[in-house]
């Protein structure tokens, strides 16, 4: 049943999952993607990359590149302190929709602004939008022809400051060639990989944490 792959990860969410216990809801994504239908969540194991970058850098404004079904959104905002705010922009109506109620269902969806368009075309709007002068920590993870021009704009727009992480998701698999080649050799980054594998596969991908220096 149910209509779409995110529709069906939304239903089982909602009937097994704890309302309210972002750690059950992620919990019942990772088991319906790795046991009923693979989905493009960053999953357990990239996952923990995740939190230890999102608990190092203890972040008051992050920016996420691609929600989807709301899984990354919700391993960020549950280690988020308190006045903490993520932003996350999606493009896709269905999945934003999805994301909202999978958000809604962990209890974290008072942390979050989730904007429904396209990177580039919010991007420019975020800084006057969130009233807010750069983000801490910059999630990437929508689609990989994305990853290099989005990190430019986001330099353009004066939202990145010295000390600024980003972590980019799939740098391996499906692979983001320009931008690794970007991060790895501009004097502006300082980059280090993170070997991982693809979620609820035995097929490698890795995570690249860049620290901007201004
Ligand atoms: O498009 C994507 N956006 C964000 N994250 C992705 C991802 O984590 C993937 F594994 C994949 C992926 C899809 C098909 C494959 F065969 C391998 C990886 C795609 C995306
Ligand atoms: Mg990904």
């Amino acid at each position: 049943s149910g209509k779409s792959r995110p529709m069906r990860i939304l239903q089982y969410v909602q009937r097994t999952a704890v309302q309210g216990d972002a750690n059950s809801v992620i919990s019942a994504v990772d088991s319906y993607c790795a046991n009923v239908e693979w989905a493009m969540n960053v999953g357990d194991m990239k996952g923990e990359i995740l939190d230890a970058v999102v608990l190092d850098v203890r972040p008051r404004w992050v920016l996420e590149l691609g929600t989807y079904c709301g899984y990354s959104t919700m391993r960020i905002a549950r280690f988020l302190p308190p006045g903490a705010r993520l932003v996350t922009l999606e493009m896709n109506h269905h999945y934003a929709q999805v994301a909202k109620q999978i958000l809604g269902h962990a209890g974290v969806d008072a942390q979050v602004d989730l904007l429904v368009g396209t990177s580039s075309a919010l991007i420019p709007q975020l800084k006057k939008k969130f009233d807010l002068d750069k983000f801490d920590l910059v999630f990437i993870d929508h689609w990989k022809t994305s990853y290099l021009p989005d990190t430019k704009l986001l330099e353009e727009c004066g939202l990145l400051a010295s000390g600024t992480v980003l972590l980019a998701d799939n740098v391996t698999c499906p692979g983001a060639p320009d931008y690794l080649q970007y991060v790895r050799n501009s004097p502006r980054y300082k980059s280090l990989y993170f070997p991982s594998q693809l979620e609820y596969l035995q097929v490698e991908d890795g995570m690249e944490k860049s620290i901007f220096l201004g």
